[in-house]
């Protein structure tokens, strides 16, 4: 299984906090932003590292630096921009990409509206970020167009994950890890994760 859920105390109770209905706006995105910056920290435990020589005020050592490769954060618009700063508190050197999809709401299609990356796409490990996994229809398109691009490694970060998502990802791509805070149960019929937290960008950006 390409799947890890993040099993840590403050993540359960900040995720409990952002599916609450009475969570504004202005705290919902703080804890999505915070949620991302934990997930960022697990998901890059495999980040290569360096020798580096350096002194110290005592003596000189051998350190550990991030070896060279520039990791390249890709935000799904528009929710998954909700996780870009948290992230990048963490790893602010990385590049930034960004795919536009939307769901239709009838057919749960996403439609592609805005694609935008940096270069060398090929020689960088990518961070795809969306807060919501739902059918995974948006996730997998997104990850087809990066891999088109020659994108070889990619992972994917989403707070909520329900196991039809998951299952379509491990499917469509085994190759790509997952990481979710946490498991949601099912769908409704609208394609909406149960108990989930609603609609992520709708509540990030207040425009519901
Ligand atoms: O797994 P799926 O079934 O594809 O659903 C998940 C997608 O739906 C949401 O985006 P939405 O289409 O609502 O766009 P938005 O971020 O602009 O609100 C969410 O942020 C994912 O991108
Ligand atoms: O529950 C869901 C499903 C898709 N997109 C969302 O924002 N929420
Ligand atoms: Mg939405």
């Amino acid at each position: 299984m390409n799947t890890t859920i993040l099993s840590h105390p403050i993540i359960s109770h900040k995720v409990t906090l952002l599916r609450k209905t009475d969570t504004a706006s202005k705290d919902f995105r703080i804890l999505v932003s915070e949620i991302a910056t934990m997930m960022a920290y697990e998901a890059t435990r495999d980040l290569e590292l360096q020798d580096v020589s350096i002194t110290t005020p005592l003596q000189q050592m051998t350190g550990k630096e991030i070896a060279g490769k520039k990791l390249v954060l890709v935000p799904i618009l528009r929710a998954g921009l909700g996780m870009l700063d948290g992230v990048l508190t963490l790893l602010p050197s990385a590049r930034v990409g960004h795919i536009g999809l939307a769901r239709d709401h009838e057919t749960l299609q996403p439609i592609k509206y805005y694609y935008n990356m940096p270069k060398e796409l090929d020689k960088r490990d990518v961070l795809v970020l969306d807060p919501m996994l739902a059918t995974g229809g948006s996730a997998s398109a997104a990850i087809d167009f990066l891999k088109a691009d020659g994108c070889k490694r990619i992972k994917l970060l989403c707070v909520l994950g329900a196991p039809e998502g998951v299952a379509r990802i491990e499917k469509d791509h085994p190759d790509v890890q997952i990481y979710i805070a946490e498991l949601d149960e099912r769908l409704n019929e609208h394609g909406y994760i149960l108990p989930g937290l609603g609609d992520a960008g709708d509540r990030i950006f207040a425009t519901k």
